[in-house]
């Protein structure tokens, strides 16, 4: 080989290194580009993670942050409402240990107060007697079992050195030591005495022998409270005590009508054979304020109802009557017959006569409000007609009514109106 040759072939072997060399790095440099897009579209993809995971992570903490707030306010609220019930049950406890006055009490010497029983003393129309004759300085004995009457009736007499509640069915006999009884004590709202139509019937029979016999031993005169039910559904229009009245006696109302009946049998039949000296008050439809809201009478009914916005219910076509007294009215009767001579039934109610439609006009009218008028089905042997003759009671009792239908409803719709506001505030 000459030199020559020898040079030419080391620069083709320098040539060849030197591509092979430049291969080397252009692929080196490829696979680097290739790693760097490789690096960047993952981090870019990182990014976006990162992104997503930092907005739900900044979402996450303000709702948990939230709600922590929601708890604790709902925690101070609930500890809050726990102590102001504290402090209600503190001032309540307060307010029963400071002594109520007493309404006025007339001063009676020992020759003229007399110790008087009221059975039922505790219901609607008892415990308005009550409230007179405390009033009036008797020594008061209220008997009741609290079936319909209630003990708040009463309360403002109770601790009074003239006043005695005893918790008792009359249906047990009962010894007190008294001048007068005024006997009231049973249901008197029709779906109350049909509740328990026995426990009624036992209650003006059983309960009534009991009344006339404490009576009959202890010297006192007794009042009965009979009712215009005794008419039944009345073939003689207005009622005088002479009616003998029209009773179905097997009916859903005889546990009433009939308990009544023989109620006023067994105080004649006392008065001639005993010697007792009865009064029987025959007393038409009454209202006014104690009458129970679910006492479900018609006046507590439609006031309730026109109250509350709800329909008024009519049973059947309505055009059955009825004759409202309020209940002053009726307090007055019964002790001008208790003190009169006068021992015959004496009818005791208002004698302005309203059928059943317009006595919800009526209603609606003093009430206001948006309450329809509906009919529901009617009720089985409902009375169609009914008001007092009241000759009797103006003729020997002097009795007449004063009050008149609206000035009455007036207030029985007030009172009506405090006891819907007091159970909307312990609901
Ligand atoms: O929501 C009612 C309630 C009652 N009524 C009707 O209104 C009339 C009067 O019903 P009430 O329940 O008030 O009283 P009643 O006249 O039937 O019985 C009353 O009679 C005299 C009292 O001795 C007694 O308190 C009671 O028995 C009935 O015709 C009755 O069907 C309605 O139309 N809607």
């Amino acid at each position: 080989m000459f030199p020559s040759d020898s040079a030419k072939h080391g620069r083709q072997m320098l040539i060849r290194i030197n591509v092979f060399l430049a291969l080397l790095l252009g692929s080196g440099l490829l696979s680097l580009g290739i790693i760097y897009g490789l690096v960047v579209s993952n981090n870019n993809a990182l990014k976006h993670e990162f992104t997503k995971k930092e907005f739900q992570f900044s979402g996450t903490t303000d709702s948990e942050l939230n709600m922590d707030l929601v708890y604790k306010l709902k925690k101070e609220l609930a500890s809050a409402n726990d102590k102001i019930e504290q402090l209600e049950n503190k001032m309540q406890g307060f307010e029963e240990r400071i002594k109520k006055p007493y309404p006025n009490v007339k001063y009676l010497n020992y020759r003229t107060k007399k110790r008087i029983l009221v059975t039922g003393g505790a219901g609607f129309v008892g415990s308005h007697l009550v409230d007179k004759l405390m009033k009036a300085g008797h020594d008061i004995t209220v008997v009741d079992n609290f079936f319909t009457g209630v003990k708040a009736n009463v309360e403002q007499w109770i601790g009074h050195a003239n006043f005695e509640l005893i918790h008792q069915d009359i249906v047990n006999p009962l010894f007190v030591e008294v001048d007068e009884i005024y006997h009231l004590a049973s249901p008197a709202s029709p779906p109350h005495y049909m509740f328990n139509p026995v426990k009624t019937i036992k209650t003006n029979t059983i309960g009534t022998i009991n009344m006339l016999g404490l009576a009959k031993r202890v010297g006192a005169k007794v009042l009965i409270a009979s009712t215009s039910e005794v008419y039944g559904d009345p073939e003689v229009h207005p009622q005088p005590e002479t009616y003998w009245g029209h009773v179905n006696p097997i009916g859903p109302r005889a546990c009433y009508d009939e308990g009544k009946r023989v109620s006023e049998t067994l105080s004649y039949a006392y008065a001639k054979h005993e010697k007792v000296s009865v009064r029987v008050a025959r007393i038409f439809n009454t209202h006014g304020p104690r009458m129970h809201m679910n006492d479900g009478r018609v006046v507590s009914n439609f006031i309730v109802q026109a109250l509350r916005n709800e329909p008024i219910t009519v049973y059947g076509r309505g055009n059955q009557t009825r004759s409202f007294q309020y209940v002053s009215d009726l307090v007055d009767g019964l002790i001008a017959l208790m003190d009169s001579n006068y021992t015959q039934p004496v009818n005791l109610g208002n004698p302005t006569e309203h059928t059943i439609n317009e006595f919800a006009a009526i209603i609606k009218g003093l009430v206001g409000g948006k309450s329809t008028v509906i009919t529901s089905s009617a009720v089985e042997d409902d009375p169609q007609r009914r008001k007092p003759d009241i000759t009797r009671a103006m003729t020997y009792l002097n009795w007449k009514p004063k009050v008149g239908l609206k000035e009455g409803l007036k207030m029985t719709i007030n009172y009506f109106k405090q006891e819907l506001r007091k159970s909307q505030k312990t609901a």
